[in-house]
């Protein structure tokens, strides 16, 4: 046991016991009124636990629910494709910008290169480094079709104008006021959300209100060698800090509630993170291929200890005392497991393909006379002119929902969700009272591929299409 759990294995136990039902029920109430999709509710069933029900019925097509993020992070290796708010994950800067810095990146040779969880691969750490600094404009071009860095550069730093870029306005990039220079953001009010909600402990600028700055440059360095997750419950763990902090000073103005026991205020705070389906992470990610099953017990150990490793870091850098529990390596793999069993991509469409698919289908003189400028650039980013935004977010409410391989609904994001919430409409007529259901995987799958990439998300699925397959089958 480590020392953390020795030290408070009650509270551990405690924060990690299912919230009592009506408390969860108020939760989901609060949250849906909040979200106003107010078609929806979340109960529970006997065999699947918490599922999303239709309390009115949906039309096909219809809008079900937009769920906005708790926390959620940009895939590293996604940073040198997409410049986007590191709050909301829409677009910023302009066209421009998102054109430019990418062939930058390209002509170093620099480019998105993994599947963005894991991110072992050198590339990936070049990508990680990146610091914000594109003033400069330097590297050696490995295309042949690249453009000349005076160009990659002009373009990168606004001071060139493309045709038809007017049609596509995109926000100003703020500063992070911390002065990490690290994240950006599309507006004061994210810039204030996010420092609220989580980066004022993770920020690395001067403004940071981590307890070690260095510190925290060797968690992020760690994450950046490793594996994008442990940012992802880094931030969870910083957002349930910041939200004790402003419970406890809350209680301490409202003199009547001075008596309230800490823990009461910790298992308040955490309550967002609590609703999340959690299991330990060594013990819920799926065997990767490679790996012998006599291995499977090395195997575990091995991601244990590296949770265990990230962890150490994060505590020095950003360790509260009052919630130490948060800190013992049994709450940290249940919160990375809960970002392994959850369907929690996070996607936003890129305006770069929306403006070249603009061009193409402008009548044929003004399309021929844009081409001549647009051609050479379309040519130097290749097909890489369409790379979305991609991350791993948790989303309250669709977190909820259950998978099927005959689902009623789908994620999809509509032309107007140009940010990172997650957009959930119904593929049918779904009926009062009827689960609501999404698919987690591909769905057209042969039962046996099915069942194997819904091991990723740690069950058996007994939706009813599988029931059937699975008699067939045997
Ligand atoms: C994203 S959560 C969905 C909400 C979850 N039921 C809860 O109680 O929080 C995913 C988990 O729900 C359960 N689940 C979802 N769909 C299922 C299905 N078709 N068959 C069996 N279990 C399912 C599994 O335990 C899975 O790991």
């Amino acid at each position: 046991m480590d020392s953390v759990n020795e030290n408070c294995a009650a509270e551990v136990s405690a924060l990690l016991a299912p919230l009592p039902i009506f408390q969860e029920q108020e939760y989901f109430k609060e949250l849906i009124a909040n979200r106003r999709c107010n078609g929806i509710e979340v109960k529970h069933n006997s065999t699947n636990g918490k599922g999303v029900y239709a309390n009115s019925e949906f039309q096909e097509d219809e809008l079900i629910l937009k769920d906005q993020i708790l926390v959620g992070i940009q895939h590293s290796s996604n940073k040198v494709d997409c410049l986007v708010c590191s709050f909301c994950f829409r677009f910023i800067g302009s066209i421009e910008k998102q054109i430019g810095r990418k062939l930058y990146f390209k002509n170093l040779g620099v480019s998105s290169c993994c599947d963005g969880v894991s991110s072992e691969s050198e590339d990936d750490n070049k990508c990680m480094k990146y610091n914000g600094n594109e003033e400069q404009c330097g590297g050696s071009s490995s295309n042949h079709n690249s453009l000349p860095q005076e160009v990659v550069s002009s373009l990168m730093n606004n001071e060139i104008a493309l045709p038809f870029t007017d049609k596509f306005p995109l926000p100003s990039p703020l500063w992070c006021p911390g002065g990490c220079q690290e994240v950006f953001y599309c507006s004061e009010s994210c810039a204030k959300a996010d420092w609220e909600s989580s980066h004022s402990l993770l920020c690395t600028g001067e403004k940071s209100e981590s307890r070690s700055r260095e510190a925290l440059g060797e968690f992020i360095e760690h994450v950046n060698d490793t594996n994008d997750i442990f940012l992802l419950a880094a931030k969870a763990i910083a957002f349930t800090i910041l939200r004790y902090r402003k419970l406890k000073a809350d209680h301490v103005n409202e003199k009547a509630k001075q008596t309230e026991p800490k823990q009461s205020l910790l298992l308040e705070a955490w309550k967002p993170i609590s609703i999340g389906y959690k299991r330990r992470w060594w013990d819920c990610i799926a065997l990767p291929d490679d790996v012998d099953p006599s291995g499977e017990g090395a195997f575990r150990m091995q991601i244990k200890s590296l949770a265990s490793t990230s962890l150490e870091h994060l505590k020095k850098a950003i360790f509260d005392k009052e919630c130490e529990a948060l800190f013992s390596l049994e709450i940290y793999g249940n919160i990375i497991g809960m970002f392994e069993l959850n369907n929690l991509d996070l996607v936003v469409a890129s305006p770069v393909e929306d403006y070249f698919l603009y061009i193409n289908d402008l009548p044929d003189a003004e399309k021929e006379e844009a081409m001549e400028i647009t051609k050479p650039i379309l040519d130097a980013l290749d097909d890489e002119y369409s790379d979305f935004c991609e991350g791993t977010a948790f989303f309250p409410l669709q977190s909820c929902m259950n998978h099927s391989c005959c689902p009623n609904a789908k994620a999809f994001k509509r032309d107007e969700d140009r940010d990172g919430q997650a957009v959930i409409s119904a593929l049918r007529r779904i009926s009062k009272n009827e689960e609501v259901t999404i698919s987690y995987i591909d769905e057209e799958l042969p039962y046996k591929e099915r069942q194997a990439s819904l091991a990723d998300y740690g069950f058996t699925c007994n939706c009813p299409k599988c029931l059937q397959d699975s008699s067939s089958v045997a």
